[in-house]
């Protein structure tokens, strides 16, 4: 894993790892919807408005609106719905979502996920789910040996069907011979779409690589599919190289060689689980970002902290905002204002480097110390 002698090197492509596939329209004002939702939700979207605010009043180009939305499970005890009726149509208002994070002890986390998250990024048809991963100055992998360079993936996760398809049933509930399904949908449609993604990321990356995961030795007929799809639109991207690795073992080479692994394509779930442990492999989920993105632009794209509502630290001041503040950028990135987006993770980045950095990461700041550090670094710039 040392970054010496390798002429394969990745030159850390961090501030682009948005698809090209379609450019934005550049605006002098955008309308983002902010929905903080659950548990350290709040804390972390106050965060990163508050940090945005700042930054685009520094940088005076262009505006964002910020309308916040209660949505989220306080709501749902009162009301029965996580949302108003016509939630859609009031989304589809604006230029982007900021989201925190939607689950709560007191409502099933079935009921919650559905309620709000899916909710929003199903019908949006935000089908790319993008979630870049990679080691921060002054933070440290858990792996011996890993620097920062080391570890630089962007796992793309198929956002839209899958296991989250959200079919299936229970019949004679309670009884011995209860009976339940998840049923599993794969289209081609599917998969073509989020491939030819994955395959625009690659692309746009150094080192245009790109490693397809399934599970098609023991999934014989969805996951057999994805491969054979994924190898027809390889075609199109002749000057990426393409692996496939079966979910299992990949695990195994996201500890042992992640040196070896550029941008990766995955399943809903699958890809679910491996960017949890690609954040913890590059220090913490507390920095890990995540962008719901509609390729199309047909319908806002909705960016998130890969975590969830962490109830264990839910108001003690101790969340790392940092996944929302790089969250927040890839936002800037996607809303087509680069030079705002890459500014904005410098600052973060300074303020890793100086280690101004929250518990989850070995140090000793509140959420509040690294926002007012971030601030700081925005105001030099
Ligand atoms: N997209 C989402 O809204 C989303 C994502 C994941 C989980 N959830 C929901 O959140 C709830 C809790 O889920 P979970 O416990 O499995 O996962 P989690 O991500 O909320 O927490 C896992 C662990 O990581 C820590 N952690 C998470 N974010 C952190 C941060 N910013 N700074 C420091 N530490 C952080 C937590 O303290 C906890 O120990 C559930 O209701 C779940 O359904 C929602
Ligand atoms: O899988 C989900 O949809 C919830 C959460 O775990 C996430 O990563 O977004
Ligand atoms: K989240
Ligand atoms: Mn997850």
């Amino acid at each position: 894993m040392s970054a010496a002698n390798d002429t394969n090197r990745t030159t850390t492509n961090r501030h682009r790892i948005n698809s090209p596939i379609s450019p934005p329209t550049p605006k002098s004002s955008y309308k983002i919807a902010s929905i903080p939702g659950d548990g350290i939700g709040p804390e972390v979207i106050a965060a990163a408005v508050e940090i945005l605010k700042a930054l685009t009043k520094k940088l005076s180009k262009f505006k964002l609106e910020f309308t916040e939305f209660d949505w989220g499970t306080e709501r749902f005890l009162k009301t029965g719905s996580y949302t108003p009726e016509d939630y859609l149509e009031v989304l589809r208002e604006f230029d982007a979502i900021l989201f925190g994070s939607v689950g709560s002890p007191s409502v099933p986390d079935h009921i919650s996920l559905w309620g709000l998250r899916l909710a929003i990024c199903q019908p949006l048809q935000q089908y790319a789910n993008v979630r870049p991963t990679r080691i921060l100055p002054g933070t440290k992998s858990p792996l011996a040996n890993c620097q920062p360079g080391d570890l630089d993936w962007v796992i793309v996760r198929e956002n839209s069907e899958g296991e989250y398809a959200g079919q299936g049933g229970r019949s004679h509930v309670g009884c011995d011979h209860e009976v339940a399904t998840e049923l599993s949908i794969f289209t081609r449609t599917g998969v073509r779409r989020i491939a030819h993604f994955a395959f625009n990321v690659a692309q746009n990356r150094p080192r245009k690589m790109l490693t397809y995961v399934t599970k098609s030795n023991a999934q014989r007929n969805g996951m057999v599919m994805w491969d054979e799809v994924v190898q027809e639109v390889a075609k199109d991207y002749p000057d990426v190289s393409v692996d496939h690795m079966l979910v299992d073992a990949m695990t195994v080479r996201m500890v042992l060689n992640p040196r070896s692994l550029d941008t990766i394509l995955a399943t809903n779930l699958h890809a679910d689980i491996l960017s949890d442990l690609a954040a913890a492999l590059a220090g913490s989920i507390g920095i890990a970002p995540t962008a719901n993105l509609d390729p199309t632009r047909k319908n806002p794209s909705m960016f998130e902290p890969i975590h969830g509502s962490a109830f264990d630290i839910t108001g003690l001041g101790l969340a790392n905002p940092v996944a929302t503040f790089w969250t927040a950028s890839e936002m800037l990135h996607w809303l087509g204002e680069s030079e705002a987006a890459i500014s904005l993770m410098d600052a973060v980045e300074k303020t890793c480097a100086a280690g101004i950095v929250t518990k989850d990461l070995g140090g000793k700041a509140g959420t509040k110390q690294v926002t007012e550090a971030v601030l700081g670094e925005i105001l030099k710039l």
